[in-house]
């Protein structure tokens, strides 16, 4: 085991320390009329959801992880003044204010907090009514009247998971596919540039590039070999790109998995329909199983990128490249396409594996956890009646920043 910040060369390997956010304030600024937009389904009872999230990181503390907070990643990395003003004016700019009289209002607000309060305000949104002498002055502002926010509020950061990703001893700081969850981003750009710990990071893909990919959508299968889902969320360009510079002498991964998946909400990341929870088994969504097609980019000897197309079940092309006479793809919900569909769109697949076949599971997602079980893994059950509202699991709500690499 090396010292490196970052250490992440299997999705399996014991889990050492984690990238968490406990849901806050932004919550409780969720409202009907623009959750489509903001990728929520419902408004989760905040006090319910930070219980759940605390027992989730209980549950990690508790196996031996140690857990970090986001908040705190960021206030650390902008400890010196003339950055924090940088981020200060970047955040306001990123999220839409572009008008002189608000900018200079809002940095002025912002700089009225410690710099950990004033990150945990800028993810719950600013509304009109909590700055003084924010009053209606050009015609837009007369024009959005009734629009309650200034700043909107950034809901989906407890899935920590999204806005970048950890590879090998590298990141992945990501172009979001949305509006709303691209300003998520900005935190990772921070962590990445000014942390005295992550300032050092090899980064293989940055939130400028055009294309977008989300983490959900990346999967670190062994020390060699990456998947990432051609999904909803993770656009093919972004893919190439990525290998382009992943597939380097600089990291040890030779073969990046293009997995083609549904473009649909259900569906929206490799993550929702599959994990890995053992050496050699993974949860699976039924409807995945046959006929996929995956797209696999390596170098030839020339170090010319190819591409070539593999088809046929997910088991079979899972086996060929991973090395395995046999695996096991445990099916979320069982037998039955109901309890598969339901508890599919409650994250039943979205397991975080903590250990080789030891995983920390909703407890909603029951009759997948009794076929987990039944198959030898070791659940470790977390409350799920909030947190699930937001459409993510155990592994969407985590970024594992450091794993103990596998026995080869
Ligand atoms: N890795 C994941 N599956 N993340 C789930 C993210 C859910 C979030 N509401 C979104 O739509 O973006």
């Amino acid at each position: 085991m090396n010292n490196l910040a970052i250490n992440v060369n299997s999705e399996i390997g014991k889990l050492k320390k984690v990238l968490l956010h406990r849901p806050g304030k932004e919550l409780e600024n969720l409202m009907p009329e623009y959750l489509e937009r903001l990728l929520f389904d419902d408004i989760p009872y905040l006090k319910i959801a930070q219980e759940e999230h605390d027992e989730f990181a209980n549950i990690l503390r508790k196996n031996g992880v140690e857990v970090v907070y986001l908040e705190d990643l960021v206030a650390e990395s902008i400890s010196k003044n003339d950055v924090k003003l940088q981020f200060i004016d970047e955040f306001i700019e990123e999220a839409g204010i572009k008008e002189d009289r608000e900018t200079n209002l809002l940095r002025e607000y912002f700089q009225s907090f410690s710099n950990k309060d004033m990150i945990l305000k800028m993810m719950e949104g600013i509304r009109k009514t909590e700055i003084k002498d924010y009053k209606l002055k050009n015609l837009t502002d007369y024009l959005n009247n009734d629009y309650p926010f200034i700043i909107d509020p950034m809901p989906n950061l407890y899935f920590t998971r999204d806005p970048f990703a950890t590879v090998g001893n590298g990141a992945t700081i990501h172009k979001m596919h949305t509006v709303t969850r691209n300003r998520e981003t900005l935190f990772a750009k921070y962590i990445f540039n000014c942390n005295q710990t992550y300032k050092e990071t090899k980064l293989w893909y940055d939130r400028s590039e055009d294309f977008s990919i989300e983490g959900g959508d990346v999967l670190v299968l062994n020390e060699k070999t990456l998947a990432v889902g051609i999904s909803q969320r993770t656009h093919p360009n972004a893919i190439e790109k990525l290998a382009n510079k992943l597939l380097t002498e600089d990291s040890n991964f030779d073969k990046i998995l293009a997995i083609d998946i549904p473009k649909q909400r259900t569906f929206m990341h490799l993550d929702t329909v599959f994990t890995m929870v053992d050496y050699d088994k993974f949860t699976m969504h039924p409807n995945i199983k046959n006929d996929i097609s995956v797209y696999v980019l390596e170098r030839d000897n020339n170090g010319k990128m190819i591409i070539s197309e593999e088809q046929g079940s997910l088991e079979d092309i899972l086996k060929k490249y991973l090395n395995l006479d046999k695996i096991n793809l445990i099916k979320c919900g069982g037998n039955s396409i109901i309890d598969a569909a339901r508890e599919q769109w409650n994250d039943g697949s979205n397991t975080l594996c903590i250990a080789p076949g030891e995983v920390i599971v909703y407890s909603r997602n029951y009759v997948t956890n009794q076929v987990l079980q039944e198959e030898g893994i070791k659940t470790h059950v977390m409350p799920s009646s909030e947190l699930s509202r937001g459409r993510g699991g155990p592994r969407c709500m985590s970024m594992p920043l450091i794993r103990e690499d596998l026995n080869k």
